[in-house]
């Protein structure tokens, strides 16, 4: 997934989407040119100072307020009309209004009529591009597969802010320093009267192509030839797409939390430079360092993730632009505000690229116009917004001195604010990470490191039922099979399907790889009879895929209670740390295997290895792994312990010095406990037969609760499978502890 140069280029050889690249670049520049053409052209309309400056900025203003009124609809034209000649159509209109402006100068030589012209073709203009950028974001995708989408994205991005202005801006230079050479041909060759003749030129070369050459355009996946909806109705189905689909309501959410925070950086920019006592130069400084990130973020991000799932490197990277925007509140100097800077930048950029890419995937054809509008419209009022509440109360309150010890820090009225910022994105960030999350239950962490390494944590496959799944682990003799005998038996005396299984070998292909890795002495003849520790770590793997998949996946979703002899823990002890294979690298084998599948609760029964293998292995030579060093069991044992004390609420470590039924003991307990849980919570939704039955037997006769092992027979439609050995497995056993006085 991550996009080299050759993804680039993959996505450059499709031709269709070659030339809206083309266009893209064209209408990016021509985008720059038109805003800075036409704010430089009003601006030479004026002697006095002040007028000029005030003709600039309303010149820019004015291009942004027609998305409150048109950006609604906006994408409702993306999504009803042909996308090509929707595009053509604006492209047309851009032409003409931006030719009309120096041509309406020089026709009338009259700065009042030409001011007023400016500001009717500026609205008209941006209404034009309000209308052609869905059109164009909307029309990606159908000339792509997806897994294209992100480089084409990237490649879009690079183009539209990192190549189109700094040539809009050269175009712009070169045609002002050489005004002394043409301006004596008349007002026609007055630099910005050039600039506008020639941004104009460029929409009409746009107009032809989009029309005629690319047709790929106009082929929709959707349902356009069918429309027969209003224009009304499309914008309500717009809204209510938008409240049904939680991912895409999250997605938005991100973006516009990031506008935000963008908005009050820029606010409070000028007035936050001034408290880092670093010159006037101070906010320039910041803000290339800003694009910087934003450019490296776009640039190289989907090659540092690697394989992490999308969807939730987009909430993190929200989260990073977030931490960024604390890092520059509390700066107490002008590098860590340069390093705040560039981690907004790099969150910023990665966001906007996975956001754009997740909108072009997650959304359907016919709907994905009015949401791409729709997050334009958002963004644009959204910045406005936080930069016209931040800036005034940026400069709101003197700063004071912060004596640190070590440095001074000023709090300032600006620092507040990018605190505030801080806060707002980094929890808007959690909240679509969490609307979105494709890995739900997958420890976030760990699977970025594992990610970063190429190798994500696999999401967790879901379980239907409402089973519960027990797990003994431990060292060898530590008495295992003794307690999960004893924890099935008295689960099935209360009505319980409890399923007795073990690792390796509940399976019949498990059974063949229990004797592959546990037969002792097979090196003989070539002597490569005995498994490598890749080999033994990859069986024991196969052996637990086949288990969950074959035994305790549908059991759990029949809503049984599985008690497993061993799970991923002992590959972890054994050939994580025993065979020194790396704990985290077996772990991740065992979580493609199962599909994620944990325990709801790990017995860890605690044994001193010698004891333990005394027990094991009485008075014979023992397996193939009993046969270890003892020095390999002190590893198995220290490494169970590690395990347990990282997630104490899953595990329960018992003293395995006791005797066999004060540990039984202790292990109901911590079973019907975390049962009782279980029912309160999900029992409503899906029901649990041999729950509830147990549960009213024991309402009607509570102390025969306490003493069911002693005194109740096992149920008869509890008997096993004989052709499953997972069900064979221990199944005497159980019968006989059961009826055990
Ligand atoms: N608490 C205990 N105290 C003393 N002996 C015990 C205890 N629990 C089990 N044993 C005995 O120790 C031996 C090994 O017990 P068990 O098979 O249950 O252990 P295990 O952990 O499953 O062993 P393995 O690792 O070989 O599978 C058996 O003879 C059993 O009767
Ligand atoms: C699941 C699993 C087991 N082992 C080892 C541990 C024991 O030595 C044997 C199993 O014997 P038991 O009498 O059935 O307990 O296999 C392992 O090394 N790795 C594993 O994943």
């Amino acid at each position: 997934m991550a996009n080299t140069l050759a993804d680039i280029q993959t996505v450059l050889r499709i031709r269709p989407f070659r030339r809206l690249w083309t266009v893209l670049g064209l209408a990016s520049f021509g985008d720059w040119l038109a805003i800075f053409a036409t704010a430089g052209f009003a601006q030479s309309l004026f002697d006095d100072p002040a007028a000029k400056g005030a003709a600039f900025s309303a010149t820019i203003v004015l291009r942004l307020l027609p998305s409150l009124v048109l950006g609604p609809v906006a994408g409702v034209f993306a999504d009803r009309f042909d996308r090509r000649k929707t595009m053509a159509a604006c492209d047309t209109a851009r032409f003409l209004l931006i030719a009309s402006v120096p041509t309406v100068y020089l026709v009338t030589n009259n700065t009042a009529v030409t001011v007023a012209w400016l500001a009717i073709a500026q609205l008209c203009i941006e209404g034009a591009v309000l209308i052609w950028s869905p059109a164009k974001e909307a029309a990606v995708p159908n000339l792509l597969p997806a897994e294209k989408y992100e480089a084409a994205n990237q490649l879009s991005l690079a183009t539209t802010y990192g190549i189109a202005p700094p040539l809009a801006f050269a175009i712009l230079a070169i045609l002002e320093r050489g005004s002394a050479v043409w301006s004596n041909l008349g007002t026609w060759a007055e630099p910005m009267v050039i600039a506008l003749y020639l941004t104009a030129a460029m929409f009409a070369i746009l107009a032809v192509t989009v029309f005629f050459f690319i047709p790929e355009i106009s082929g929709r996946t959707g349902r356009i030839a069918a429309k027969t909806s209003s224009v009304w109705n499309d914008f309500v189905e717009g809204w209510s797409y938008l409240r049904t689909s939680e991912r895409v309501r999250g997605l938005i959410l991100g973006m516009l939390g990031a506008f935000s925070g963008a908005g009050i950086l820029i606010g409070v920019g000028t007035v936050y430079a001034t408290t880092l006592g670093a010159g006037e130069a101070a906010f320039y400084t910041l803000a290339v360092f800003l694009f910087l990130g934003l450019g490296g973020g776009i640039a190289f991000g989907p090659k540092l993730i690697g394989e992490l799932s999308r969807l939730r490197w987009f909430g993190m990277s929200i989260v990073l632009a977030g931490a960024g925007l604390a890092i520059d509140a509390v700066a107490p100097h002008m590098v860590f505000s340069i390093i705040g800077s560039v981690v907004i930048g790099l969150g910023a950029g990665m966001a906007f690229l996975a956001g754009i890419t997740l909108l072009q995937r997650e959304t359907e054809d016919e709907i994905r116009g009015r949401m791409f509008a729709f997050i334009a419209v958002s963004a644009r009022v959204i910045l406005m917004l936080s930069m016209t509440i931040a800036a005034p109360l940026a400069g709101w309150q003197a700063a004071r001195q912060l004596d640190l010890g070590f440095t001074e820090v000023q709090i300032s009225m600006s620092r507040i604010l990018l605190f505030v910022a801080a806060a707002l994105v980094a929890w808007l960030g959690v909240t679509a990470f969490r609307s979105m999350d494709d890995k739900p239950g997958v420890p976030v962490l760990a699977d970025l490191w594992s990610s970063l390494r190429g190798r994500p944590l696999s999401a967790v496959d879901p379980i239907a039922g409402t089973g519960f799944f027990v797990v003994f682990e431990g060292g060898e003799g530590a008495g295992k099979s003794t307690q999960s005998v004893k924890l099935a038996a008295w689960l099935k005396l209360r009505g319980y399907e409890a399923v007795l299984t073990r690792e390796p070998g509940a399976t019949e292909l498990g059974m063949r790889i229990r004797s592959l890795v546990l037969d002792p002495a097979p090196n003989t003849g070539s002597g490569d009879r005995a498994p490598g520790p890749r080999a033994e770590a990859l069986l024991f793997a196969a052996d637990r895929a086949q288990h969950v998949d074959k035994v305790i996946r549908p059991a759990l979703e029949r809503g049984a209670v599985v008690v497993s002899d061993r799970y991923i823990d002992s590959s972890i002890a054994y050939q994580g740390s025993g065979r020194a294979l790396g704990k985290n690298e077996v772990a991740w084998v065992s979580t493609w295997a199962t599909g994620g599948l944990k325990p709801d609760l790990t017995v860890l029964l605690d044994v001193e290895p010698t004891a333990g293998l005394h027990r094991a292995k009485a008075g014979g030579d023992g397996d193939r792994l009993e046969q270890e060093e003892l020095e390999y069991h002190q590893k198995v044992r220290e490494t169970f312990l590690q395990l347990a004390a990282a997630d104490a609420h899953r595990y329960l470590v018992i003293e395995a010095g006791g005797t066999p039924d004060e540990i039984a003991a202790k292990v109901r307990e911590a079973v019907a406990e975390r049962l009782d849980i279980r029912t309160q919570t999900t029992r409503t939704e899906t029901g649990w037969p041999g729950l509830d039955s147990a549960k009213n037997d024991s309402a009607k006769n509570d102390s025969a609760k306490t003493d069911a092992v002693e005194t109740d027979a096992v149920p008869e439609d509890a008997t096993p499978d004989s052709t499953d050995p997972a069900k064979d497995y221990g199944w005497d056993a159980v019968v006989e502890e059961a009826g055990r006085p």
